[in-house]
Protein backbone atom coordinates (compact mmCIF):
# COMPACT_ATOMS: atom_id res chain seq x y z
CA UNK A 1 0.00 0.00 0.00
CA UNK A 2 3.18 2.19 0.64
CA UNK A 3 4.49 1.69 -2.54
CA UNK A 4 0.97 2.65 -4.41
CA UNK A 5 0.66 5.69 -2.08
CA UNK A 6 4.27 7.10 -3.14
CA UNK A 7 3.84 6.16 -7.09
CA UNK A 8 0.47 8.53 -6.75
CA UNK A 9 2.09 11.17 -5.27
CA UNK A 10 5.12 11.58 -7.65
CA UNK A 11 2.10 12.09 -9.95
CA UNK A 12 0.54 14.46 -7.97
CA UNK A 13 -1.93 12.33 -6.59
CA UNK A 14 -3.64 11.21 -3.26
CA UNK A 15 -4.76 7.66 -3.14
CA UNK A 16 -8.08 8.16 -0.43
CA UNK A 17 -10.82 6.19 0.81
CA UNK A 18 -14.35 7.71 1.14
CA UNK A 19 -17.16 5.58 3.17
CA UNK A 20 -19.57 5.99 0.14
CA UNK A 21 -17.34 5.21 -2.63
CA UNK A 22 -14.27 2.97 -1.02
CA UNK A 23 -10.99 3.99 -2.90
CA UNK A 24 -10.55 7.10 -4.87
CA UNK A 25 -8.23 9.27 -5.94
CA UNK A 26 -7.56 12.83 -5.38
CA UNK A 27 -5.79 15.89 -6.77
CA UNK A 28 -2.83 16.85 -4.40
CA UNK A 29 -1.67 19.56 -6.25
CA UNK A 30 -3.91 22.20 -9.21
CA UNK A 31 -4.24 20.21 -13.00
CA UNK A 32 -5.34 22.69 -15.63
CA UNK A 33 -7.53 21.94 -18.63
CA UNK A 34 -6.06 19.54 -21.12
CA UNK A 35 -3.25 18.56 -18.56
CA UNK A 36 -2.60 15.06 -18.70
CA UNK A 37 -2.98 13.82 -15.17
CA UNK A 38 -1.35 10.34 -15.51
CA UNK A 39 -0.94 8.01 -18.00
CA UNK A 40 -0.36 3.85 -17.48
CA UNK A 41 0.50 1.30 -19.71
CA UNK A 42 -1.98 -1.92 -18.98
CA UNK A 43 -0.71 -4.86 -16.22
CA UNK A 44 -2.27 -6.91 -19.05
CA UNK A 45 -4.72 -6.45 -22.09
CA UNK A 46 -6.16 -7.83 -24.67
CA UNK A 47 -7.45 -7.50 -28.19
CA UNK A 48 -10.94 -7.71 -29.30
CA UNK A 49 -11.84 -10.87 -31.79
CA UNK A 50 -9.61 -11.08 -34.55
CA UNK A 51 -6.99 -8.71 -34.12
CA UNK A 52 -2.92 -8.48 -33.52
CA UNK A 53 -2.23 -9.32 -29.12
CA UNK A 54 0.42 -6.61 -29.51
CA UNK A 55 -0.38 -4.04 -31.67
CA UNK A 56 -4.59 -4.86 -32.21
CA UNK A 57 -3.83 -4.36 -35.85
CA UNK A 58 -6.62 -6.46 -38.08
CA UNK A 59 -4.51 -6.86 -41.31
CA UNK A 60 -2.09 -9.83 -42.41
CA UNK A 61 -3.26 -11.90 -38.98
CA UNK A 62 -1.22 -15.47 -38.36
CA UNK A 63 -2.60 -17.98 -35.82
CA UNK A 64 0.40 -18.48 -33.18
CA UNK A 65 1.21 -21.70 -34.29
CA UNK A 66 1.84 -23.08 -30.18
CA UNK A 67 -1.41 -22.49 -28.99
CA UNK A 68 -3.77 -22.05 -32.48
CA UNK A 69 -5.87 -19.45 -30.18
CA UNK A 70 -4.36 -15.78 -30.57
CA UNK A 71 -2.92 -13.89 -33.52
CA UNK A 72 -0.08 -11.41 -34.47
CA UNK A 73 0.01 -9.48 -37.58
CA UNK A 74 4.18 -9.72 -37.77
CA UNK A 75 7.20 -11.39 -36.03
CA UNK A 76 7.80 -8.28 -34.45
CA UNK A 77 4.79 -8.35 -32.50
CA UNK A 78 5.01 -11.43 -31.64
CA UNK A 79 8.31 -11.26 -30.20
CA UNK A 80 7.57 -8.17 -28.17
CA UNK A 81 4.63 -10.14 -26.25
CA UNK A 82 6.71 -13.59 -26.41
CA UNK A 83 7.96 -13.22 -22.46
CA UNK A 84 4.41 -12.95 -21.39
CA UNK A 85 2.61 -15.36 -24.00
CA UNK A 86 5.59 -17.87 -23.62
CA UNK A 87 3.95 -19.42 -20.78
CA UNK A 88 0.52 -18.12 -21.60
CA UNK A 89 1.40 -20.46 -24.87
CA UNK A 90 1.98 -23.40 -22.92
CA UNK A 91 -1.73 -22.94 -20.71
CA UNK A 92 -3.20 -22.00 -24.07
CA UNK A 93 -2.22 -24.78 -25.98
CA UNK A 94 -3.18 -27.31 -23.52
CA UNK A 95 -6.53 -25.96 -23.98
CA UNK A 96 -9.18 -28.54 -25.26
CA UNK A 97 -10.25 -28.01 -28.93
CA UNK A 98 -14.22 -27.80 -28.00
CA UNK A 99 -13.26 -25.66 -24.77
CA UNK A 100 -11.10 -22.63 -26.89
CA UNK A 101 -14.82 -21.00 -27.58
CA UNK A 102 -15.02 -21.09 -23.77
CA UNK A 103 -12.13 -18.95 -23.17
CA UNK A 104 -13.82 -16.05 -22.64
CA UNK A 105 -12.12 -12.64 -22.91
CA UNK A 106 -12.28 -12.30 -19.11
CA UNK A 107 -10.99 -16.31 -18.65
CA UNK A 108 -7.85 -15.09 -20.80
CA UNK A 109 -7.45 -12.34 -18.93
CA UNK A 110 -7.06 -13.90 -15.78
CA UNK A 111 -5.16 -16.24 -17.60
CA UNK A 112 -2.73 -13.32 -18.45
CA UNK A 113 -2.88 -11.70 -14.98
CA UNK A 114 -2.18 -14.69 -13.44
CA UNK A 115 0.50 -15.70 -15.60
CA UNK A 116 2.48 -12.33 -15.65
CA UNK A 117 1.97 -12.72 -11.84
CA UNK A 118 3.86 -16.21 -11.54
CA UNK A 119 6.74 -14.35 -14.00
CA UNK A 120 7.20 -11.26 -11.82
CA UNK A 121 7.08 -13.50 -8.78
CA UNK A 122 9.56 -16.09 -10.14
CA UNK A 123 11.91 -12.57 -11.53
CA UNK A 124 11.46 -13.64 -14.72
CA UNK A 125 10.74 -10.53 -15.74
CA UNK A 126 10.68 -7.35 -14.08
CA UNK A 127 7.88 -6.55 -11.24
CA UNK A 128 5.74 -3.57 -12.79
CA UNK A 129 5.55 -0.71 -9.90
CA UNK A 130 2.17 -0.97 -9.22
CA UNK A 131 2.22 -4.48 -8.51
CA UNK A 132 5.18 -4.38 -5.79
CA UNK A 133 2.97 -4.12 -3.44
CA UNK A 134 0.48 -7.21 -3.25
CA UNK A 135 -2.72 -4.66 -2.70
CA UNK A 136 -3.52 -4.26 -6.49
CA UNK A 137 -2.88 -7.47 -7.71
CA UNK A 138 -5.32 -8.73 -5.09
CA UNK A 139 -7.64 -5.80 -6.45
CA UNK A 140 -7.24 -6.98 -10.04
CA UNK A 141 -7.51 -11.05 -9.50
CA UNK A 142 -10.48 -10.66 -7.78
CA UNK A 143 -12.15 -7.94 -9.57
CA UNK A 144 -11.53 -10.75 -12.81
CA UNK A 145 -12.57 -13.55 -11.20
CA UNK A 146 -15.56 -12.09 -10.24
CA UNK A 147 -15.79 -11.10 -13.68
CA UNK A 148 -15.49 -14.88 -14.65
CA UNK A 149 -17.72 -16.49 -12.21
CA UNK A 150 -21.46 -15.05 -12.40
CA UNK A 151 -22.50 -19.11 -13.76
CA UNK A 152 -20.77 -20.38 -11.08
CA UNK A 153 -22.28 -18.32 -8.53
CA UNK A 154 -25.48 -19.37 -9.96
CA UNK A 155 -24.42 -23.33 -9.57
CA UNK A 156 -22.96 -21.74 -5.99
CA UNK A 157 -25.91 -20.47 -4.71
CA UNK A 158 -28.25 -23.82 -6.38
CA UNK A 159 -26.43 -25.63 -4.38
CA UNK A 160 -25.36 -24.17 -0.98
CA UNK A 161 -28.09 -22.04 -1.18
CA UNK A 162 -28.61 -21.94 2.87
CA UNK A 163 -25.29 -21.50 3.91
CA UNK A 164 -24.96 -18.58 6.81
CA UNK A 165 -23.42 -15.36 4.51
CA UNK A 166 -19.41 -15.44 5.22
CA UNK A 167 -19.21 -19.11 4.42
CA UNK A 168 -21.36 -18.94 1.35
CA UNK A 169 -19.17 -15.93 0.51
CA UNK A 170 -15.92 -17.87 0.78
CA UNK A 171 -16.99 -21.05 -0.48
CA UNK A 172 -18.30 -19.30 -3.24
CA UNK A 173 -14.45 -18.18 -3.67
CA UNK A 174 -13.09 -21.31 -4.01
CA UNK A 175 -16.14 -23.43 -5.91
CA UNK A 176 -15.19 -20.29 -8.50
CA UNK A 177 -11.48 -21.22 -8.63
CA UNK A 178 -12.19 -24.68 -8.93
CA UNK A 179 -14.35 -24.71 -11.48
CA UNK A 180 -11.98 -22.17 -13.28
CA UNK A 181 -8.90 -24.22 -13.11
CA UNK A 182 -10.99 -27.92 -13.77
CA UNK A 183 -13.75 -26.40 -16.06
CA UNK A 184 -12.01 -24.56 -18.60
CA UNK A 185 -7.84 -24.75 -18.00
CA UNK A 186 -6.90 -28.31 -16.56
CA UNK A 187 -3.51 -27.89 -17.52
CA UNK A 188 -1.38 -29.90 -14.81
CA UNK A 189 2.23 -27.55 -15.26
CA UNK A 190 0.87 -24.40 -14.82
CA UNK A 191 -1.32 -23.68 -11.71
CA UNK A 192 -3.02 -21.00 -11.45
CA UNK A 193 -2.26 -19.79 -8.20
CA UNK A 194 -5.57 -20.54 -6.40
CA UNK A 195 -3.66 -20.24 -2.85
CA UNK A 196 -1.57 -16.96 -3.84
CA UNK A 197 -5.40 -15.83 -4.72
CA UNK A 198 -7.27 -16.99 -1.61
CA UNK A 199 -4.84 -15.47 0.37
CA UNK A 200 -5.10 -12.31 -1.08
CA UNK A 201 -8.84 -12.22 -0.72
CA UNK A 202 -8.70 -13.12 2.69
CA UNK A 203 -5.68 -10.28 2.82
CA UNK A 204 -8.21 -8.19 1.36
CA UNK A 205 -11.09 -8.61 3.91
CA UNK A 206 -8.32 -7.83 6.27
CA UNK A 207 -7.46 -4.33 5.22
CA UNK A 208 -11.58 -3.77 5.54
CA UNK A 209 -12.47 -3.21 2.10
CA UNK A 210 -16.08 -3.96 1.21
CA UNK A 211 -14.86 -6.30 -1.27
CA UNK A 212 -16.13 -9.01 0.59
CA UNK A 213 -19.79 -7.97 0.52
CA UNK A 214 -19.01 -6.99 -3.42
CA UNK A 215 -18.17 -10.38 -4.25
CA UNK A 216 -20.86 -11.80 -4.03
CA UNK A 217 -22.65 -8.60 -5.37
CA UNK A 218 -20.79 -9.02 -8.64
CA UNK A 219 -19.13 -5.86 -8.10
CA UNK A 220 -15.52 -6.91 -8.93
CA UNK A 221 -16.97 -7.24 -12.75
CA UNK A 222 -15.59 -3.01 -13.23
CA UNK A 223 -12.20 -3.08 -13.00
CA UNK A 224 -11.17 -3.96 -17.07
CA UNK A 225 -11.58 -0.90 -19.32
CA UNK A 226 -12.31 -1.03 -23.13
CA UNK A 227 -9.99 0.12 -24.85
CA UNK A 228 -10.77 1.88 -27.61
CA UNK A 229 -9.15 4.41 -30.61
CA UNK A 230 -9.79 8.15 -30.59
CA UNK A 231 -12.90 7.73 -32.29
CA UNK A 232 -13.73 5.45 -29.47
CA UNK A 233 -14.47 2.40 -31.32
CA UNK A 234 -13.46 -0.42 -28.98
CA UNK A 235 -10.17 -2.11 -29.58
CA UNK A 236 -9.53 -4.55 -26.49
CA UNK A 237 -9.56 -5.04 -22.94
CA UNK A 238 -7.03 -3.45 -20.42
CA UNK A 239 -6.26 -3.86 -16.80
CA UNK A 240 -5.15 -0.82 -15.35
CA UNK A 241 -3.83 -0.72 -11.74
CA UNK A 242 -3.77 2.87 -11.01
CA UNK A 243 -6.42 4.05 -13.48
CA UNK A 244 -9.16 1.44 -11.51
CA UNK A 245 -9.25 3.55 -8.57
CA UNK A 246 -10.82 6.34 -10.25
CA UNK A 247 -14.40 6.38 -9.31
CA UNK A 248 -16.98 7.81 -11.80
CA UNK A 249 -19.46 10.50 -11.58
CA UNK A 250 -21.96 11.97 -14.24
CA UNK A 251 -20.33 15.58 -14.37
CA UNK A 252 -16.86 14.20 -14.66
CA UNK A 253 -13.61 16.86 -14.22
CA UNK A 254 -11.49 14.34 -16.19
CA UNK A 255 -11.52 12.01 -18.84
CA UNK A 256 -10.05 8.54 -19.99
CA UNK A 257 -8.61 8.10 -23.88
CA UNK A 258 -6.43 5.98 -25.16
CA UNK A 259 -3.05 6.24 -27.29
CA UNK A 260 -2.54 2.50 -28.26
CA UNK A 261 -2.54 0.50 -25.25
CA UNK A 262 -1.58 3.25 -23.42
CA UNK A 263 -4.63 5.23 -21.01
CA UNK A 264 -3.89 8.78 -20.35
CA UNK A 265 -6.28 10.70 -17.80
CA UNK A 266 -6.54 14.18 -18.83
CA UNK A 267 -7.75 16.86 -17.09
CA UNK A 268 -11.72 18.63 -18.72
CA UNK A 269 -11.22 21.43 -16.25
CA UNK A 270 -9.78 22.88 -13.84
CA UNK A 271 -9.02 20.77 -11.27
CA UNK A 272 -8.11 22.16 -7.63
CA UNK A 273 -5.85 20.70 -5.40
CA UNK A 274 -8.10 18.39 -3.31
CA UNK A 275 -10.54 17.65 -5.55
CA UNK A 276 -11.18 14.24 -6.47
CA UNK A 277 -10.37 12.92 -9.71
CA UNK A 278 -13.84 11.60 -11.30
CA UNK A 279 -14.32 9.85 -15.03
CA UNK A 280 -17.25 8.74 -16.53
CA UNK A 281 -17.88 4.74 -16.66
CA UNK A 282 -20.90 5.46 -18.78
CA UNK A 283 -22.28 7.61 -21.74
CA UNK A 284 -23.68 10.48 -19.55
CA UNK A 285 -25.59 11.66 -22.14
CA UNK A 286 -28.48 9.63 -20.94
CA UNK A 287 -31.47 10.36 -18.49
CA UNK A 288 -30.62 10.23 -14.97
CA UNK A 289 -32.60 6.60 -15.27
CA UNK A 290 -30.40 5.65 -18.07
CA UNK A 291 -27.64 6.22 -16.54
CA UNK A 292 -28.20 4.67 -12.93
CA UNK A 293 -29.62 1.34 -14.45
CA UNK A 294 -26.08 1.30 -16.57
CA UNK A 295 -24.53 2.14 -13.49
CA UNK A 296 -26.34 -0.34 -11.14
CA UNK A 297 -26.16 -3.19 -14.10
CA UNK A 298 -22.51 -2.70 -15.01
CA UNK A 299 -20.74 -1.39 -11.62
CA UNK A 300 -23.18 -1.97 -9.04
CA UNK A 301 -23.55 1.40 -7.53
CA UNK A 302 -25.98 3.86 -7.36
CA UNK A 303 -24.69 7.39 -8.01
CA UNK A 304 -25.45 9.77 -6.02
CA UNK A 305 -23.47 12.72 -8.24
CA UNK A 306 -25.50 16.27 -8.17
CA UNK A 307 -27.55 15.35 -11.65
CA UNK A 308 -27.92 12.16 -10.01
CA UNK A 309 -29.91 13.49 -6.65
CA UNK A 310 -32.23 15.10 -9.35
CA UNK A 311 -34.07 12.09 -10.08
CA UNK A 312 -37.55 12.02 -9.87
CA UNK A 313 -37.86 15.99 -9.34
CA UNK A 314 -40.13 17.46 -11.94
CA UNK A 315 -36.61 19.20 -13.98
CA UNK A 316 -35.48 15.67 -14.37
CA UNK A 317 -38.61 14.24 -15.35
CA UNK A 318 -38.49 17.18 -18.21
CA UNK A 319 -35.13 16.20 -18.98
CA UNK A 320 -35.57 13.44 -19.42
CA UNK A 321 -38.68 13.13 -21.57
CA UNK A 322 -36.86 15.72 -24.05
CA UNK A 323 -33.45 13.30 -24.32
CA UNK A 324 -35.07 10.51 -24.31
CA UNK A 325 -39.01 10.62 -24.99
CA UNK A 326 -41.75 11.41 -28.23
CA UNK A 327 -42.62 14.75 -29.66
CA UNK A 328 -46.14 15.87 -29.31
CA UNK A 329 -48.21 14.94 -32.53
CA UNK A 330 -49.30 18.26 -33.04
CA UNK A 331 -45.99 19.28 -35.39
CA UNK A 332 -46.25 22.80 -33.43
CA UNK A 333 -46.36 21.97 -30.13
CA UNK A 334 -43.25 21.45 -28.36
CA UNK A 335 -44.66 19.55 -25.24
CA UNK A 336 -42.86 16.59 -23.58
CA UNK A 337 -44.97 13.58 -23.69
CA UNK A 338 -45.57 11.58 -20.54
CA UNK A 339 -47.03 7.87 -20.53
CA UNK A 340 -51.01 7.69 -20.23
CA UNK A 341 -52.37 6.28 -17.12
CA UNK A 342 -54.63 3.73 -19.23
CA UNK A 343 -51.42 2.67 -21.08
CA UNK A 344 -52.55 3.82 -24.30
CA UNK A 345 -49.90 6.10 -25.26
CA UNK A 346 -48.15 9.30 -24.54
CA UNK A 347 -49.69 12.00 -23.35
CA UNK A 348 -48.46 15.72 -24.19
CA UNK A 349 -47.90 17.86 -20.45
CA UNK A 350 -48.48 20.98 -22.71
CA UNK A 351 -51.87 20.53 -24.95
CA UNK A 352 -52.95 17.07 -23.75
CA UNK A 353 -52.96 15.35 -26.86
CA UNK A 354 -52.75 11.53 -26.84
CA UNK A 355 -49.57 9.92 -29.20
CA UNK A 356 -50.95 6.27 -29.81
CA UNK A 357 -48.43 3.25 -29.40
CA UNK A 358 -49.54 1.86 -32.34
CA UNK A 359 -48.52 4.86 -34.41
CA UNK A 360 -45.25 4.88 -32.12
CA UNK A 361 -44.26 1.08 -33.25
CA UNK A 362 -44.90 1.76 -37.00
CA UNK A 363 -42.44 4.61 -36.88
CA UNK A 364 -39.95 2.84 -34.71
CA UNK A 365 -40.27 -0.10 -37.31
CA UNK A 366 -39.58 1.45 -40.48
CA UNK A 367 -36.53 3.57 -38.77
CA UNK A 368 -34.96 0.08 -37.46
CA UNK A 369 -34.99 -0.98 -41.47
CA UNK A 370 -33.95 2.60 -42.93
CA UNK A 371 -30.54 2.12 -40.16
CA UNK A 372 -30.01 -1.21 -41.06
CA UNK A 373 -30.07 -0.42 -44.80
CA UNK A 374 -27.78 3.25 -44.16
CA UNK A 375 -25.28 0.85 -42.12
CA UNK A 376 -24.98 -1.53 -45.05
CA UNK A 377 -24.69 1.34 -47.76
CA UNK A 378 -22.17 2.90 -45.89
CA UNK A 379 -19.79 -0.14 -45.41
CA UNK A 380 -20.56 -1.35 -48.82
CA UNK A 381 -19.06 2.20 -50.07
CA UNK A 382 -22.10 3.87 -51.40
CA UNK A 383 -21.50 7.10 -49.82
CA UNK A 384 -24.11 8.87 -51.38
CA UNK A 385 -27.30 6.49 -50.91
CA UNK A 386 -26.03 6.16 -47.68
CA UNK A 387 -25.87 9.87 -47.15
CA UNK A 388 -29.92 9.64 -48.63
CA UNK A 389 -30.74 6.71 -46.21
CA UNK A 390 -29.36 9.29 -43.11
CA UNK A 391 -31.99 11.83 -43.96
CA UNK A 392 -34.63 9.77 -44.23
CA UNK A 393 -33.68 8.45 -41.08
CA UNK A 394 -33.38 11.81 -39.90
CA UNK A 395 -36.68 12.82 -41.17
CA UNK A 396 -38.53 9.79 -38.94
CA UNK A 397 -36.68 10.51 -35.95
CA UNK A 398 -38.14 13.80 -36.28
CA UNK A 399 -41.59 12.61 -36.85
CA UNK A 400 -41.06 10.17 -33.50
CA UNK A 401 -38.64 11.69 -31.31
CA UNK A 402 -38.20 15.58 -29.00
CA UNK A 403 -36.27 17.54 -31.30
CA UNK A 404 -33.45 18.05 -28.91
CA UNK A 405 -33.01 13.84 -27.90
CA UNK A 406 -30.16 11.50 -27.92
CA UNK A 407 -31.94 9.33 -30.68
CA UNK A 408 -31.35 12.18 -33.23
CA UNK A 409 -28.16 13.24 -31.61
CA UNK A 410 -26.91 9.86 -33.01
CA UNK A 411 -27.97 10.40 -36.04
CA UNK A 412 -27.51 14.06 -37.13
CA UNK A 413 -24.65 16.13 -36.98
CA UNK A 414 -26.66 19.60 -37.00
CA UNK A 415 -27.74 18.77 -33.52
CA UNK A 416 -24.22 19.76 -31.88
CA UNK A 417 -26.25 21.95 -30.05
CA UNK A 418 -27.89 18.99 -28.28
CA UNK A 419 -24.71 17.42 -27.86
CA UNK A 420 -22.84 20.64 -26.15
CA UNK A 421 -26.11 20.75 -24.09
CA UNK A 422 -25.84 17.46 -22.57
CA UNK A 423 -21.75 16.84 -22.41
CA UNK A 424 -19.59 19.51 -21.01
CA UNK A 425 -18.05 21.48 -23.53
CA UNK A 426 -14.65 19.35 -23.11
CA UNK A 427 -16.26 16.22 -23.83
CA UNK A 428 -14.50 13.55 -26.21
CA UNK A 429 -17.86 13.03 -27.88
CA UNK A 430 -18.80 16.36 -28.69
CA UNK A 431 -15.53 17.18 -30.09
CA UNK A 432 -16.03 13.84 -32.19
CA UNK A 433 -19.05 14.66 -33.04
CA UNK A 434 -18.30 18.26 -34.82
CA UNK A 435 -15.00 15.98 -36.63
CA UNK A 436 -18.02 13.72 -38.04
CA UNK A 437 -20.18 16.90 -39.01
CA UNK A 438 -16.85 18.00 -40.45
CA UNK A 439 -15.96 15.24 -42.46
CA UNK A 440 -19.70 15.10 -43.68
CA UNK A 441 -19.64 18.72 -44.52
CA UNK A 442 -17.07 18.14 -46.28
CA UNK A 443 -18.32 15.40 -48.06
CA UNK A 444 -21.33 17.37 -49.35
CA UNK A 445 -19.10 20.21 -50.70
CA UNK A 446 -19.76 22.41 -48.15
CA UNK A 447 -16.44 23.53 -47.10
CA UNK A 448 -16.40 26.75 -45.03
CA UNK A 449 -18.91 24.90 -42.61
CA UNK A 450 -16.41 21.65 -42.60
CA UNK A 451 -13.22 24.09 -41.74
CA UNK A 452 -15.81 25.91 -38.69
CA UNK A 453 -16.86 21.80 -37.65
CA UNK A 454 -13.25 20.21 -37.54
CA UNK A 455 -11.40 23.32 -36.29
CA UNK A 456 -14.33 23.44 -33.40
CA UNK A 457 -13.43 19.62 -33.21
CA UNK A 458 -9.50 20.62 -33.15
CA UNK A 459 -10.10 22.44 -30.00
CA UNK A 460 -11.80 20.44 -28.11
CA UNK A 461 -10.36 17.33 -28.65
CA UNK A 462 -6.59 18.74 -28.25
CA UNK A 463 -7.37 19.14 -24.92
CA UNK A 464 -8.70 15.64 -24.83
CA UNK A 465 -6.58 13.60 -26.57
CA UNK A 466 -3.45 16.20 -26.76
CA UNK A 467 -1.78 16.64 -29.89
CA UNK A 468 1.00 13.87 -30.64
CA UNK A 469 -1.41 10.60 -31.61
CA UNK A 470 -2.11 9.56 -35.44
CA UNK A 471 -5.61 10.45 -35.10
CA UNK A 472 -4.72 14.55 -34.07
CA UNK A 473 -1.99 14.39 -36.36
CA UNK A 474 -4.64 13.83 -39.02
CA UNK A 475 -7.12 15.62 -37.69
CA UNK A 476 -4.60 18.79 -38.04
CA UNK A 477 -3.85 17.80 -41.34
CA UNK A 478 -7.65 17.69 -42.39
CA UNK A 479 -7.85 21.17 -40.89
CA UNK A 480 -5.29 22.55 -42.83
CA UNK A 481 -6.33 20.96 -45.99
CA UNK A 482 -10.08 22.07 -45.28
CA UNK A 483 -9.09 25.56 -44.88
CA UNK A 484 -6.70 25.76 -48.59
CA UNK A 485 -9.71 24.09 -49.99
CA UNK A 486 -11.86 27.09 -48.83
CA UNK A 487 -9.24 29.83 -49.58
CA UNK A 488 -9.33 28.09 -52.98
CA UNK A 489 -12.94 28.18 -53.72
CA UNK A 490 -13.03 31.75 -52.26
CA UNK A 491 -10.20 33.15 -54.20
CA UNK A 492 -11.91 31.58 -57.50
CA UNK A 493 -15.47 33.10 -56.62
CA UNK A 494 -13.74 36.57 -56.51
CA UNK A 495 -11.72 35.67 -59.91
CA UNK A 496 -14.90 34.77 -61.76
C1 LIG B 1 -13.09 0.92 -10.87
S1 LIG B 1 -13.63 0.80 -9.23
C2 LIG B 1 -13.19 2.35 -8.58
C3 LIG B 1 -12.41 2.23 -7.29
C4 LIG B 1 -13.25 1.73 -6.15
N1 LIG B 1 -13.85 2.84 -5.42
C5 LIG B 1 -12.44 0.85 -5.21
O1 LIG B 1 -12.60 0.96 -4.00
O2 LIG B 1 -11.70 0.01 -5.71
C6 LIG B 1 -15.37 0.93 -9.49
C7 LIG B 1 -16.20 0.75 -8.24
O3 LIG B 1 -16.05 1.89 -7.40
C8 LIG B 1 -17.29 2.23 -6.80
N2 LIG B 1 -17.69 3.55 -7.27
C9 LIG B 1 -17.18 4.23 -8.32
N3 LIG B 1 -17.74 5.43 -8.45
C10 LIG B 1 -18.66 5.53 -7.47
C11 LIG B 1 -19.58 6.53 -7.09
N4 LIG B 1 -19.69 7.68 -7.74
N5 LIG B 1 -20.38 6.28 -6.02
C12 LIG B 1 -20.29 5.11 -5.34
N6 LIG B 1 -19.43 4.11 -5.66
C13 LIG B 1 -18.63 4.31 -6.70
C14 LIG B 1 -18.29 1.20 -7.23
O4 LIG B 1 -18.32 0.20 -6.28
C15 LIG B 1 -17.68 0.67 -8.52
O5 LIG B 1 -18.10 -0.63 -8.82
Amino acid sequence: MEELKKALNEKGLKFSTLPEKGHCLFAARDFSPGEVIFSENPYVCLPNKNKCEWCFSSTNLKKCSGCRVIWYCSSECQRSDWKLHSAECRVLSKVDKQRVNSLTPSLRLMVKLCVKRKLEIEKIIAMSPMMVDDFNATRLSLHLLQKVTSMWKRWFLVSFGNMSDINEKQLLLYAQIANLVNLILPCPDFEINVKEITENFSKVRFLDIPLVAEVTAGNLACNAHTISDSELRPHGTGLYPFISIINHSCLPNSVLVFEGRLAVVRAMQHIPKGTEVLISYVDIAGSTLTRQKALKEQYYFTCACSRCIKLGQSDDIRESAVLEGYRCKDSQCDGFLLCDSDDKGFICQQCGLLREKEEITNITIKLKSMSEKASTLLSSGHKTEAIEAYKMIEGLQLQLYQPLSISLMRNRETLITVVCRVYPRSYPLVGLQYYMCGKFEWLLGETEAAVRSLTKALDILRVTHGTKSPFMVELMNKVEEARAEALYKLHSQVVN
